[in-house]
Order: C-alpha cells, then sequence, then structure tokens
C-alpha cells in the first residue's frame, strides 16, 4: 500500500543542512497498523509528514496506493491526498467552528457532493462516538473527544491509509486506551492502512503488527513487533524495550549470585509451558528466579524469564542447549560459564 525508497529529506538552516530523514526505504502493507519508533529528532515526523507530501522529499520517491506522489503537483496531488489522511498530537481542530463545521469544513473543501454532507458528517461522529457533542465548540472538550473529532475529519472522505502523528501523546492513559481502540477498530471495520509515529513503545505494542525504529534519520531496525520483541538486535530497540518490559536487577543481587545468570525467551503458546521446570529436574540443577514476565503481543504470548542456575557445569551447558531446543532463546547476561 505504501512503498517507500531511498527517501531523504535535507532541511537547509541557517546552519546549514540538517538531514532528518536519511535514505530510508519502508513498505507498509495493505490493511496492516505500522508504528514508527524513535527518540526525538530521530526523523519521525519528517518520514510522516514526506508520505503525503506535507514535506516533498529531497530525494527518493513514495508511492501510495499504486501513486507515485513525488511525481505529482497542483491538482493531481491534491486529489491523491485525499487517500491519505491525517491526526496530529495537538488536534488542530478550528477552535471557532463547532464539531460539526469541523469535519465539514474537510467535505467542503474536497468537493464533497453538498446534499450529502450532513448525513456523512453524522455517520463520522457516530462512528467516533461524539453524535452528542455535535454543535458544541472544540474548548467544551476533552483531549480525548477533540481527537476523536480529529478522526472523524481525517476519515471525512473515505481514506486508504491514516497517518498518525503523536496522536495519543497528549493523553492520558485510559484516554489514549480508548483511542488506541478507536483505530483499532477503523482499521478493522473500514480497512483503513495506519501509520502511526509515537516515542511509546507501549502504543506500538498495544496496536501495531509491524514497526521501525529510527535514529538520525536512519532506519536501523524493522519487523514484525513479535519478533522484535522476541528478539531485539540493536542496543536502542533494546533500550525501547525496556522502557516497557522492565527485567531490570538490583546490584546488590546480581553481586550475590555465583551461577550463571541466565535470560530465557519463550515464543509462542510454549510460553505456558513447564519447560524450565522440567530442564531443572532432569539436569538436577536449581534454579533461583530474579525476574519474569509474560506479555501478550497481538494476542501472542512471549515469555522472558531470567534465573540464576546452580548445580554442574557440564550439566547447566546441556540444560541451555535443551532450554534452546525447545524454541526458546537463551542468553547468558553474567557469570557466563
Ligand atoms: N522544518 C525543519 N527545518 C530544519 N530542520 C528540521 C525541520 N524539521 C525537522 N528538522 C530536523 O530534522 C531532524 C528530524 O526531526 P523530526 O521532527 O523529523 O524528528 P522526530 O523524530 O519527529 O522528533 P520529534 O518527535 O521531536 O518531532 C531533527 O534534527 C530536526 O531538528
Amino acid at each position: 500500500m505504501i512503498e517507500i525508497k531511498n527517501l531523504t529529506k535535507v532541511y537547509k538552516t541557517k546552519k546549514g543542512e540538517v538531514k532528518g530523514v536519511d535514505n530510508v526505504s519502508l513498505t507498509v502493507k495493505e490493511g496492516e497498523i505500522f508504528g514508527i519508533v524513535g527518540y526525538s529528532g530521530a526523523g519521525k515526523s519528517s518520514l510522516l509528514r514526506c508520505i503525503n507530501l506535507l514535506e516533498r522529499p529531497t530525494s527518493g520517491s513514495i508511492t501510495v496506493d499504486g501513486t507515485d506522489l513525488t511525481s505529482l503537483k497542483g491538482e493531481q496531488l491534491r486529489s491523491s491526498r485525499l487517500k491519505i489522511g491525517m491526526i496530529f498530537q495537538h488536534f488542530y481542530l478550528i477552535s471557532q467552528k463547532t464539531v460539526y463545521e469541523n469535519i465539514s469544513f474537510s467535505l467542503k473543501a474536497a468537493n464533497y457532493p453538498k446534499g450529502q454532507v450532513k448525513q456523512r458528517v453524522e455517520e463520522l461522529l457516530k462512528m467516533v462516538g461524539l453524535s452528542d457533542k455535535r454543535d458544541v465548540y472544540p474548548s467544551q472538550l476533552s483531549g480525548g473527544q477533540k481527537q476523536r473529532v480529529g478522526i472523524a475529519r481525517a476519515l471525512a472522505n473515505n481514506p486508504k491509509v491514516l497517518l498518525c502523528d503523536e496522536a495519543t501523546s497528549a493523553l492520558d492513559p485510559t484516554t489514549t486506551k480508548s483511542i488506541l481502540t478507536l483505530l483499532k477498530k477503523i482499521n478493522k471495520e473500514l480497512n483503513i492502512t495506519i501509520v502511526l509515529i509515537t516515542h511509546e513503545m507501549d502504543v506500538v505494542k498495544e496496536i501495531c503488527s509491524r514497526m521501525a525504529i529510527m535514529q538520525d534519520g536512519r532506519v536501523v531496525e524493522e519487523g514484525s513487533v513479535y519478533d522484535i520483541f522476541a528478539n531485539p538486535h540493536t542496543a536502542l530497540t533494546k533500550e525501547f524495550i525496556e522502557s516497557i518490559v522492565t527485567l531490570e536487577i538490583p546490584e546488590v543481587i546480581l553481586k550475590s549470585c555465583q551461577g550463571p545468570i541466565v535470560k530465557v525467551t519463550f515464543k509462542g503458546k510454549v510460553a505456558g509451558e513447564g519447560v524450565i521446570s522440567d530442564t531443572l529436574q532432569q539436569f538436577n540443577l536449581k534454579g533461583n528466579f530474579l525476574h519474569g514476565s509474560i506479555e501478550y503481543i497481538q494476542e501472542q504470548p512471549l515469555g522472558i524469564f531470567i534465573m540464576e542456575l546452580k548445580g554442574q557445569k557440564e550439566e547447566i551447558e546441556k540444560a541451555l542447549n535443551y532450554i534452546e531446543n525447545r524454541a526458546a532463546q537463551v542468553e547468558v547476561l553474567h557469570n557466563g560459564l
């Protein structure tokens, strides 16, 4: 659905050139929710804004639903852009207009048939759960309600793609959840492809099927959210995951351990099995559990356990091989064999 090829965005500033996006290539498939994560300044907004050409890329191409947007100008570009809706962290509603008028404004700007505007706005308000706020002004709405208006406005012209620029970053955790649930519903029921950028890994964990991690304008890692959580390759990705799955062990506890400390990651259904207790028994080992969690990502369990192993060295080696063969990953974190 979205094909980004060798995209670079250079900003010219008084102090010289700044590369916001540096040779990024990404594919977002039809119907998926794709997350782009990175710290401030990583290039997420620049990349997102290039997708609908709010920013014109310096080089590279963006193809959305088969159309190369970078080759278009004027009216052709405007009409192709209707396929792409966008929502923002700070909503950008027009404060002098009611909820109804904020949404109908988008329809009128796109020459929507006049006689059908009222019905379409009411349909959209129903979809985002705001039918009772039709005639109020943005100042009378909560943050979550404002974002719902933003979503209704973005969907007005039946886009195929919805771009979300830190759409929940200004909201509290409960409201964030409700907006993410609404985005999931829109994705499923309307088959709209969603690309979201965020610095919050739990947003990605909650609704995305695939993701990319950006740093210094580049994509440093990309893949299914589940695989990235199970097997992160870069230090940056590990840092993002650890921001929501804390597996830190206090120094004083680490110092008191003599045996190897291992991290065992179980993928899929095996996470629920008693593989560890089987292993300890079979190889006559003792396990001192230091940490453990089962995360559910895309409704799939991912079990992560950290423990100190006590027993004979050869038996510990055999045990680690045995666990690895049972569809788990093993990493020795401290006191290596
Ligand atoms: N209009 C601009 N003019 C000059 N430099 C810019 C402009 N927009 C972004 N940049 C620079 O490009 C780089 C990437 O910024 P960008 O806003 O895309 O990152 P980000 O990951 O979205 O961060 P944030 O979440 O803070 O917006 C930064 O170094 C930033 O200073």
